[in-house]
Parts: C-alpha cells; sequence; structure tokens
C-alpha cells in the first residue's frame, strides 16, 4: 500500500490495533489489512520486587498503555497526516497467568501476583495430585488455591479473577472473557470441549477448603472464547483509557484477550499440529502443538492450547534475558564513565558481536541467571551467579556468550524431557522475541545450544503485539468458517521474510560442554539460596 492507500484506510479505520504488555515492555502496533505495521509505540517497565512477591502496579499498566497509544497515535499523524479516530479491531495480550482477584464492586483484592512468583507449590503438589494433570506454579488456579491454603482474608470476597490481557480487555469492553489460549494457563482446558475441563472443575469444587467459601469456580472464572470470536466491542469509557485525548470513538471489535504464548504461536505461524516455536525475553518458552497426548504426566511440561484450541506442550524457564539486562546495565554505566552513552541497541548489538569471537564452550565459565526461582531446575529463589575457576578463560567474549548460553540453558534442559521421554520433536522451532532485535548472534547460539534449527522472521522481535494486531484482523477479516490455520497460510503469511540457521557441531559440541558444567554447578546456586538470605 502506498502512503495515500494507507491515510485513506486510517480515515476508514480498515486497521487493526494490536497492544502486548510484556515483561520489559508495554507495545502498541498498528496493523494494516495486508497485516503491515504501519505505526507503533511502546513503553518501558520492570517488574518490582515487594514483600517476597513479583509484581506491577495497576497504575502503571495504564500510564503504560496510554503512553504506547500516544506514541502510535503520533506516528500516525507524522507519517500520513491523519488522525486516529476509529480503530477495526483491538486486541489485548499479555504475559499469562498470575492472579488478579476482583471483589464483587471491581475492587482489585491483593496486589497483582505475576507469573515470576515461586509462591504456590503447596497448591501445585496438590491440585497435580487431585487432577492427574501438571499445574504450574504460576498458574492462575495455584495462586487462587495457594490463597486459599493461606487462609488469606481476601478469599471470601473473591468474585472474579482473571489475566492481566483479561483484565485490560474487560475495561476497555465490559466483557470478563478470554481467549482460549489464555484460558489454558488459569485453569485446564478440555480440548474435546474447548472449554475448561468440567471433570476437574467439580473436583475443586469439592475440595473441602474450597467449599467452605460461597463462590463458585465456574462463576469466577472468565468466560472461554475461541480466536475469532466477538469478544465485544471498544466502550466510550474503555476508548477513554485507551486514548487520553480523547480522539478515539467506540465501536471498535475487540478479540478474545490472549496471552503471549497465543500471540507467539500467531507469529511465527505456529498453529498447526506438530509445529514448534520458542519465544526468548524475561522468560524462554518452547512450544509444540501436539497431535497425540502426552504418554505420561511431567511436571516440567505445561499443556496450554493454541488461540483455536489445539494442545500444546510447554516446555517454560523462568529466567531467560534478565541477568543480561543487569550485565549490559554494568556496561553501559563503565561506557558512561569514559563519557559514552550508550543507547540500548547499540549496547546489546556490540556485546552480542564480541560473543561471535569467543570459545564454543565459553572457556569453562558459568553462570546461572536466576533473577527469581527456577522451575525447570528446582531452585526455590533468585540469586543470579556467575563461577569460574582459576583456568577458566575468562575474556569478554567468553563471558557474553556464557551469558547467553545462560539465558538458553534451563530451556534445553527442559525441553531434553519432552524429547528423551515423549519422542517429541520438530525439524525446526520459529523463533521469537527481544533477544533477535540484533540479528544472528543469538538465533545461532540458541540453535547451537537446542541443537534445532531456528527460523526468525522479521516481525521476531515485535513477535507479540504484531500477534494480537492480526489476532484483531482475523476477526473482523476472516471468511465464515475460516480457520486461523488458513487465514494465516492463505492471507497473512503468504511470503514471510525469513532465516533459519542451523545448529553448527563445534559450537553444539562447546554448548553441550557449558551444559554439562552447568548442570554439574546447580549444587552451588541452590546453596546460594540456602546460605545467602535476601
Ligand atoms: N537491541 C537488542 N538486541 C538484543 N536484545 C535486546 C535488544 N533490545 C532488547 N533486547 C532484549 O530483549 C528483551 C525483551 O524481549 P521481549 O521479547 O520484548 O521480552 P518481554 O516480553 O519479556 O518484555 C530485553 O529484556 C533484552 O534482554
Ligand atoms: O508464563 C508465560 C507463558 O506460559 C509467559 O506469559 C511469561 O513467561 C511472560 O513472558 P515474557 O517473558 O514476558 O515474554
Amino acid at each position: 500500500m502506498n502512503l495515500v492507500e494507507i491515510s485513506q484506510a486510517i480515515k476508514d479505520g480498515r486497521v487493526s490495533l494490536g497492544i502486548e504488555l510484556g515483561s520489559t515492555q508495554i507495545k502498541a502496533v498498528l496493523v494494516t489489512d495486508d497485516f503491515n505495521t504501519i505505526a507503533s509505540g511502546s513503553y518501558v517497565w520492570e517488574n518490582q520486587y515487594k514483600d517476597g512477591v513479583w509484581t506491577y502496579p495497576l497504575e502503571q499498566v495504564w500510564e503504560g498503555i496510554q503512553e504506547s497509544y500516544k506514541q502510535l497515535a503520533a506516528d500516525v499523524k507524522g507519517k500520513y497526516h491523519e488522525t486516529l479516530t476509529k480503530i477495526g479491531a483491538i486486541g489485548i495480550s499479555a504475559m499469562m497467568h498470575g492472579y488478579l482477584p476482583f471483589s464483587e464492586d471491581g475492587k482489585l483484592l491483593t496486589p497483582f501476583r505475576t507469573w515470576r512468583n515461586n509462591i504456590t507449590e503447596p497448591a501445585t503438589d496438590k491440585l497435580t495430585e487431585l487432577f492427574n494433570f501438571n499445574i504450574p506454579q504460576r498458574w492462575c488456579i495455584a495462586h487462587l488455591y495457594q490463597a486459599v491454603l493461606n487462609k488469606e482474608e481476601h478469599v471470601d470476597q473473591i468474585s472474579f479473577i482473571t489475566t492481566l490481557a483479561g483484565y485490560v480487555h474487560w475495561k476497555l469492553s465490559g466483557e470478563k472473557v478470554l481467549g482460549i489460549g489464555d484460558a489454558s494457563g488459569a485453569f485446564p482446558i478440555d480440548e474435546a470441549i474447548k472449554n475448561y475441563n468440567e471433570q476437574y472443575l467439580a473436583a475443586f469444587g469439592q475440595l473441602d477448603d474450597v467449599k467452605k467459601y460461597s463462590w463458585d469456580i465456574r462463576a469466577v472464572l472468565p468466560k472461554v472464547l475461541l480466536a475469532g470470536e466477538n469478544a465485544g466491542t471498544l466502550t466510550a469509557q474503555g476508548a477513554k483509557l485507551l486514548d487520553a485525548s480523547g480522539n478515539l470513538t467506540a465501536g471498535s471489535m475487540m478479540a478474545p484477550p490472549e496471552g503471549d504464548a497465543g500471540t507467539g504461536m500467531v507469529a511465527t505461524n505456529s498453529i498447526r499440529k506438530r509445529t514448534g516455536n520458542i519465544s526468548v525475553g524475561t522468560s524462554a518458552f518452547s512450544m509444540v502443538v501436539l497431535d497425540r497426548p502426552l504418554k505420561q504426566l511431567h511436571r516440567d511440561i505445561d499443556i496450554v492450547t493454541t488461540p483455536d484450541g489445539s494442545n500444546v506442550a510447554m516446555v517454560h524457564a523462568n529466567n531467560c534475558s534478565s541477568d543480561i539486562n543487569a550485565w549490559a546495565e554494568i556496561f553501559k554505566q563503565f561506557a558512561g564513565r569514559l563519557g559514552i552513552d550508550l543507547q540500548p541497541d547499540k549496547l546489546y548489538e556490540a556485546l552480542f558481536l564480541t560473543a561471535a569471537k569467543a570459545q564454543p564452550d565459553a572457556g569453562g565459565l558459568i553462570n546461572y541467571s536466576y533473577l527469581s526461582g527456577e522451575n525447570i531446575t528446582k531452585v526455590t529463589a533468585g540469586r543470579p551467579l556467575f563461577v569460574r575457576t582459576a583456568n577458566s578463560k575468562f575474556s569478554l567474549a567468553n563471558f557474553v556468550l556464557t551469558q547467553l548460553y545462560a539465558a538458553f540453558a534451563p530451556v534445553k534442559i527442559g525441553m531434553d524431557v519432552l524429547t528423551n521421554e515423549e519422542q517429541i520433536n520438530t525439524e525446526v522451532l520459529v523463533a521469537q522475541g527481544g533477544l533477535f532485535k540484533t540479528p544472528i548472534i543469538a538465533q545461532q547460539v540458541l540453535a547451537n545450544t537446542l541443537d534445532t534449527p531456528i527460523t526468525v522472521m522479521k516481525t521476531a522481535s515485535q513477535g507479540g503485539p504484531w500477534g494480537i494486531a492480526v489476532l484483531a484482523a482475523y476477526v473482523r477479516l476472516a471468511d465464515k468458517n475460516e480457520s486461523l490455520e488458513d487465514f494465516l497460510d492463505g492471507k497473512v503469511f503468504e511470503n514471510p521474510e525469513t532465516l533459519t540457521l542451523n545448529p553448527e557441531p563445534m559450537g553444539v559440541k562447546g554448548a553441550q560442554e557449558f551444559i554439562k558444567n552447568y548442570q554439574d554447578g546447580l549444587a552451588v546456586e541452590r546453596m546460594a539460596v540456602d546460605k545467602i538470605k535476601e
């Protein structure tokens, strides 16, 4: 589309907006009906560790959404000389799971407990046994049941719980709904009925410590919707919440709110059975769409769904890029001392490119990037740790490669369970996430660490917000009965710009040596949790 055509599309509202609330950034993108991004905005935020809980204040949720929207609207005005007043469809996506309990009158009953918390182990042990289905610590039902077990005062006032995307969607549209992918991280889904698992709902409701409360779990959970279903419209109040300038009018169609797992699947076109993708940002999680049930229950493999409700095996590691950021900040401060003001993209590029000169085994250096506890390696709290021996080859190149290996190590260890015990493998994984903003290096290290070809698309560093914008467009543009898979293959990914990197034999061997040292040293990391108190 040329500038005149885009301006006309904006005037007519033939555009779709995607907003994703990720762990480190809120991003908004506007796409035309050919799925090209024509404008964007973002807001940087960071979780806080307050009173033993990882959280974000809800006021900052709105500050971030409004700032991202404001930048996007200014981008539209600057490039296309149009004021953004009408948006065809809107989708909200966010980090999944966690705990946002509300009272009947809409009051938040506890600060937001995010996916990053490892505070629900007793609840997950009990529920996993009850359902014979893996309940990870970060899931909404684990948080709710842990609050029950803790006998927290607020529990009897609960009227509704939701995820972050569900909360924002509710405020914009008045609808208490979730896309099925996001819902699958709240409570287990039954793939056959594309809804919460009835048997598990009943079992949960029958628990003695749950029966005490007047609420019913069925009424407390949001309603489940499939991709493409109508999830309400933007209300006048919602329009004001999104666009503080008041230019935006009400009435946009709303897509079912999704989790960043689902939007990652869309952004990498990984909805069909046996396709695989991986998201690498604050956390790292790989996802394979299943064509058969798993042979057995694994505590390291989570079953979620695609936005159209197919089961997906997910390996989720809580820690990926946060420690890279912490070290990058140290290098930035050092550069600052030398009078050099390093902007983030330049900083990451300079560091990552250094890793190209590293020894394949990263010189024997070891790093545990655990800002928070790590489920895969059974480390209960965050103690970032860098260890080396006197003979390790301590160079900047090896240090940076160590950081990248360490970012991918937990997910690699978890994925070995899927490969070795379930024989579930994909020929290639399509990856997305902020680490690919600097091309090649992180992609190659990931391919070597996982010993799997990694494909990255042009949109990889903006995968999530673009994915939810595509889901919004699907509500508006799909032909009757057109499946999401066909919509993606036929309309969205006609000609994707991709780059695939294969594992390099030397790199694979080096990564394996790193992982061996990493696993051998895990006892030291666990001892750090035990001995070094906050
Ligand atoms: N220019 C860059 N090159 C490489 N990595 C980057 C760059 N900018 C940011 N990053 C990394 O990307 C991460 C954010 O990735 P993203 O997928 O947006 O994650 P999240 O959803 O967790 O916020 C940052 O925390 C940082 O580690
Ligand atoms: O928990 C999940 C997926 O199951 C994610 O929402 C969570 O790890 C947050 O992802 P990001 O690190 O923000 O990409």
